[in-house]
């Protein structure tokens, strides 16, 4: 048996909420790898990438990069399209060059939402807004120029890190007594640790198959999100009741359930995006998040 070569992750986006969250538990399980915020390298930026790949000997790049902003998206198209489409394709075509896999990360915004039941990777996409168009066209950048990736499309991230819902109702809910959340849009909260390790697990699955020549690495497009559906104020209100039970919060605000129209803003977004994680599950063993039990370890991390 040929000695095996250990696998040095190069993860893109290192300063965003997956991206810190993959910085974590890259350093916490030992594994090489290379961080790069925008800072370092623009994700666009081919020369200074190919440079490191090299140097380094980066085995797969995990691209943590986005431009994620959902409403100033519609205002800002074409900076939208140059981080979520232009960067996935520089990435795809280095992952090529170098005959390396490239692991993305795109969301359930490529869905019109139209659906009732849990959207499956063969699903129709439909775009409503300009973030979910210009992911899926770095889907469709990825696919053109890759043959080893993985896209793993997740939802509703949140975590300790950046901007969040869960943030955001935190500060909300100490600043106003009353609130209004939409609830009737549908969709599966995910914790971005655990992205991070499935994101992580499925790397090093795919390092061991190309290591021994198996045949069944699993390349593709793939679902990863909550265990569990709830609507944004569902999802709220869960994570108050957490946050009042460990006393981060010392009461909880009135949520009035409110209606899509009566939530004004400029990117639509689909009402019913809850993803099926089967294949994930079957391909490369890999469970759901937990969600709920995130918010718990999310509230305790934001409370030391
Ligand atoms: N957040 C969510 O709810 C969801 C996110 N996703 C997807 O998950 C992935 C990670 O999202 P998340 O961690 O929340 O995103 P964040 O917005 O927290 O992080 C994105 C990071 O990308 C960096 N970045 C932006 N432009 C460039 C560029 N041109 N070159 C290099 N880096 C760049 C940003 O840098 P800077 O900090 O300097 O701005 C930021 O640190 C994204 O692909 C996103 O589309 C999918 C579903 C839901
Ligand atoms: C702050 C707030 C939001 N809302 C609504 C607006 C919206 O419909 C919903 C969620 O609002 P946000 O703007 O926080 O979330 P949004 O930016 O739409 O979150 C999305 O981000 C991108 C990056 C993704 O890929 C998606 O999976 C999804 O997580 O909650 C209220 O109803 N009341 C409120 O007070």
């Amino acid at each position: 048996m040929s000695a095996q070569s250990a696998m040095h992750l190069l993860v893109t986006g290192a300063n965003g909420q997956l991206g810190q969250c993959l910085a974590d538990q890259l350093k916490a399980q030992n594994i090489a790898h290379t961080l790069l915020s925008r800072q370092d390298a623009d994700i666009n930026d081919t020369v200074v990438l190919e440079k490191i790949i090299a140097d380094k000997g980066v085995t797969a790049i995990i691209n943590a990069a986005a431009y994620t902003a959902v409403d100033k998206a519609e205002s800002e198209p074409d900076l939208a399209r140059r981080v979520n489409v232009d960067g996935p394709a520089a990435l795809a075509k280095l992952s090529a060059r170098f005959d390396i896999p490239l692991l993305h990360v795109s969301t359930d915004y490529v869905f019109d939402g139209n659906q009732q039941t849990p959207y499956v990777e063969t699903d129709a996409t439909g775009p409503t807004g300009v973030y979910g168009q210009t992911k899926l066209d770095g889907e469709l950048a990825i696919q053109r120029h890759a043959t080893k990736y993985i896209i793993m499309r997740t939802a509703w991230v949140f975590s300790e890190y950046g901007n969040n819902f869960l943030k955001t109702m935190l500060r909300l809910a100490k600043e106003r007594d009353t609130l209004g959340v939409v609830a009737d849009q549908i969709g599966c909260p995910t914790y971005a640790g655990d992205i991070a390790q499935a994101l992580i697990s499925v790397a090093r699955q795919l390092h061991e198959a190309e290591e021994q020549n198996l045949p069944e690495a699993r390349y593709g497009i793939y679902h990863y999100a909550g265990d569990e559906a709830v609507s944004w104020h569902g999802f709220a209100m869960a994570i108050f009741e957490e946050a009042h039970r460990r006393g981060v919060l010392a009461n909880i605000p009135v949520v009035n359930a409110i209606a899509t129209q009566d939530y004004p803003t400029p990117a639509k977004r689909p009402t019913y995006s809850v993803l099926s994680t089967v294949k994930l599950s079957h391909d490369h063993r890999v469970d759901a998040s937990d969600w709920r039990v995130a918010v718990e370890s999310v509230l305790l991390a934001l409370a030391t």
